[in-house]
C-alpha cells in the first residue's frame, strides 16, 4: 500500500512517458477503475494498492484507448460496453441523433429504425431511447460486434425493441424504414497509418477502412437507400472531414435529396437524405 497521492503521481509519470495527452486526469480515472470506485470515493482513500492500476497504465502508455481498458464509454444518454471488435463511439457521431431529433421532433412518428454498421449499437440504441414507439435492427459484418451490440441493448434496457443481425450492409434486408442511420468505415486506406496511435494501432480496420477513396461503404449503402426508405423516411449518414459534399452528390445521383449538418466543431458531419418528398 502507498499513499493515494503518490500512486497518482507515479501513474501520471507512466502515462506521460507514453505520450498520453492528459496524464493527470487519466491517472485518476485509471486508479478509480482499478480500485472499482468512483472519482469521489478515490479522494476518501488515504492509501491504495497501486499495482493493478500500474498494469493498466502501462497498457494505456502503449496507447491502448482508455475505453478499451475500462471497457465502457458514454454515448448520448447511454453507458455502453466497448471492445476491440469495433469502434469506440465518438461524440461527433451524436450529431446524427441530434439531426434525427431536429428533423423528426415528434417522438411518436418513427416506428422502424435501421442502423448499418451498428458496432456497439450506439446509434440504434440512442435512437431507440429517443423514439419510444420504434423497433430497430442493427447490422454488422463482425459477429463479435453484433454480440456486443446485443449485450448493450440488454445493458440499456432496450433489448425488447432491438434486433441485431450479422450481414453485409443491407443485402439481406427486404423492408423499409422510417429512419436509417449509418456511421460506416470512411477513412481512405492510405490515411490509416497516419491516424493517432490509439486509433491506427488499436481500433479494427473493419471499422475504419473505407477503401482507396474512403467511399466504398458509402457507395454500397447509398445505392440501397431508395429501396430501404419508407415513404417520408430519412437516412442520416456520418461523413468524415471533407466528405459531406461528395456524399451529398452521391445521394443526389441516386435520386435523393441531401443536405449536411455540422458537428460541434463546425465540421459538416451528418448528411441527411430523403427520397421523393422533402424531409422538412
Ligand atoms: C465506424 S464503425 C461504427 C460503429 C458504430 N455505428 C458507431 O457509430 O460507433 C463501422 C462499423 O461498420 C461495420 N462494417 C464494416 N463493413 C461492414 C459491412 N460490409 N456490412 C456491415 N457492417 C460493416 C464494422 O464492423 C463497424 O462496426
Amino acid at each position: 500500500m502507498i499513499p493515494t497521492t503518490e500512486a497518482l503521481r507515479e501513474l501520471g509519470r507512466i502515462l506521460a512517458a507514453g505520450g498520453v495527452e492528459n496524464p493527470t486526469r487519466e491517472a485518476r480515472l485509471i486508479l478509480a477503475h482499478a480500485l472499482g470506485v468512483d472519482l469521489a470515493a478515490l479522494w476518501a482513500l488515504d492509501e491504495v494498492d497501486p499495482e493493478p492500476a500500474f498494469a493498466l497504465a502501462r497498457r494505456r502508455a502503449a496507447r491502448e484507448p482508455l475505453a478499451y481498458i475500462t471497457g465502457a464509454k458514454g454515448f448520448w444518454s447511454l453507458d455502453l460496453a466497448v471492445s476491440p471488435a469495433t469502434l469506440i463511439p465518438r461524440p461527433d457521431t451524436e450529431t446524427l441523433i441530434e439531426a434525427a431529433l431536429r428533423h423528426r421532433p415528434d417522438r411518436r412518428t418513427i416506428r422502424t429504425i435501421l442502423d448499418l454498421g451498428t458496432g456497439t449499437g450506439a446509434l440504434l440504441l440512442a435512437a431507440l431511447a429517443e423514439y419510444p414507439d420504434a423497433f430497430g435492427i442493427g447490422i454488422d459484418r463482425v459477429p463479435a460486434a453484433c454480440a456486443l451490440a446485443r449485450a448493450n441493448a440488454a445493458r440499456t434496457g432496450l433489448a425488447a425493441r432491438a434486433a441485431f443481425c450479422c450481414g453485409d450492409w443491407a443485402d439481406a434486408l427486404a423492408a423499409r424504414f422510417d429512419l436509417i442511420l449509418a456511421n460506416p468505415p470512411y477513412i481512405p486506406s492510405a490515411d490509416i497509418p497516419g491516424l493517432m496511435a490509439e486509433v491506427a494501432a488499436h481500433e479494427p480496420a473493419s471499422a475504419l477502412d473505407g477503401g482507396a477513396d474512403g467511399f466504398d461503404a458509402y457507395r454500397r449503402i447509398v445505392a440501397d437507400l431508395p429501396r430501404l426508405l419508407a415513404p417520408g423516411g430519412l437516412a442520416i449518414l456520418e461523413a468524415g472531414i471533407g466528405q459531406a459534399a461528395p456524399l451529398a452528390a452521391l445521394a443526389a445521383a441516386h435520386g435523393l435529396d441531401a443536405t449536411a449538418e455540422p458537428d460541434l466543431a463546425g465540421i459538416p458531419r451528418a448528411v441527411i437524405m430523403a427520397a421523393r418528398e422533402k424531409y422538412s
